[in-house]
């Protein structure tokens, strides 16, 4: 197996909370480099001080280094550790600078590295996901196919969150639905509403990458003429009635927004969340019912939950 290197610089306090989101994120061997320890380590044993290399260590602050398996999932595991952290700044932690690098295979070569481990892949009752690069023949005629090379976008289309997002829209999209997707990555989710279905789409996300990641999957798979990309955050200046939200974020992005989300909503229309950790799911489906939606199917896969919830 292919290892890739993620390097955190932060701060001492984020230390712990930072450990345990790699932990959750599958890496292996986490470890702290204190350059004041480090210096202090060698000092001891050498008895003189040892200047450290300023291109090595940040002048304050701690670098966390973890490994993770290079495979199909990497640029999403990324994602997820990228947020998450960002996520500590709603706690009051301080992250300090907050850099994150990539090494052991270059930034180039890992852009590119979990290709070989993407393949064509059966994700629902009615999806096959099909990376651009692949041949792919249909087994049945009514199978539907998204073709994706997400680059650096969070979105393969594999993840178990964003499956969880696929089968909930399978259930709840109409021919001519309006469905807004919040936090669209590589378009992923608003590909599977346009092939069920859906007349207007939205596709909205924060970071640039992934609206430029959208906006050529989109068009490839033929549903640009009813689906616009925008850069927007969460809800902001959209206007309803919808039929349906979806959103694969994090529980802690997501509970920002149930009140935007009932705003837009039809009676009866559904807000799909998915992206919640287990230990969120409780807290996440009291925030949406407190907004008022009704929690109709809860899905799990491994230690990650999705929400269909119709507005009353
Ligand atoms: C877990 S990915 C989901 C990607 C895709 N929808 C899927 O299901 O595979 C979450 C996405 O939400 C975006 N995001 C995070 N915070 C956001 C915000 N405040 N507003 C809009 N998008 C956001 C991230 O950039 C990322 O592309």
């Amino acid at each position: 197996m292919k290892w890739s290197e993620i390097a955190i610089h932060t701060t001492n306090e984020a230390v712990e909370p930072i450990s345990n989101i790699l932990h959750e994120a599958g890496a292996s061997g986490v470890v702290i480099e204190d350059p004041f320890e480090l210096e202090k380590e060698r000092e001891d044993h050498f008895g003189e001080i040892y200047q450290l290399n300023p291109d090595d260590y940040p002048e304050e602050g701690v670098i966390i280094k973890a490994y993770l398996p290079v495979n199909s999932f990497l640029g999403e595991t990324v994602e997820e550790i990228k947020e998450a952290i960002n996520g500590l700044i709603l706690h009051n932690i301080d992250i300090g600078k907050n850099t994150v690098t990539i090494s052991e295979v270059n930034e180039e070569e890992w852009a590119t590295a979990w290709k070989k481990y993407y393949h064509p892949v059966k994700i629902s009752e009615k999806f096959t996901i099909v990376p651009t690069w692949e041949e792919y023949t249909p087994v049945h005629s009514d199978e539907l196919i998204i073709e994706l090379d997400p680059g650096m976008a969070f979105g393969t289309g594999t993840h178990p969150t964003t499956v969880m997002c696929i089968q909930a829209l399978e259930r709840t999209v109409k021919q001519g639905d309006h469905v807004v997707d919040v936090g669209t990555g590589s378009g992923v989710l608003s590909i599977a509403a346009g092939l069920l279905g859906a007349e207007k789409i939205q596709a909205l996300d924060l970071d640039e990458v992934a609206v430029n990641s959208a906006r050529i999957n989109i068009k490839l798979n033929k549903v640009h003429d009813r689906a616009t990309v925008s850069q927007n955050n969460l809800l902001d200046g959209i206007t309803g009635p919808v039929d349906v939200v979806v959103a694969n974020i994090l529980a802690e992005v997501i509970l920002r927004f149930t009140d935007d989300a009932a705003r837009i909503v039809k009676q009866n229309g559904y807000f799909i969340t998915s992206g919640i950790i287990l230990q969120k799911k409780q807290e996440v489906k009291e925030a949406m019912i407190t907004s008022g939606f009704e929690i109709v199917e809860t899905i799990q896969m491994e230690d990650w939950v999705a929400f269909i919830a119709k507005r009353i």
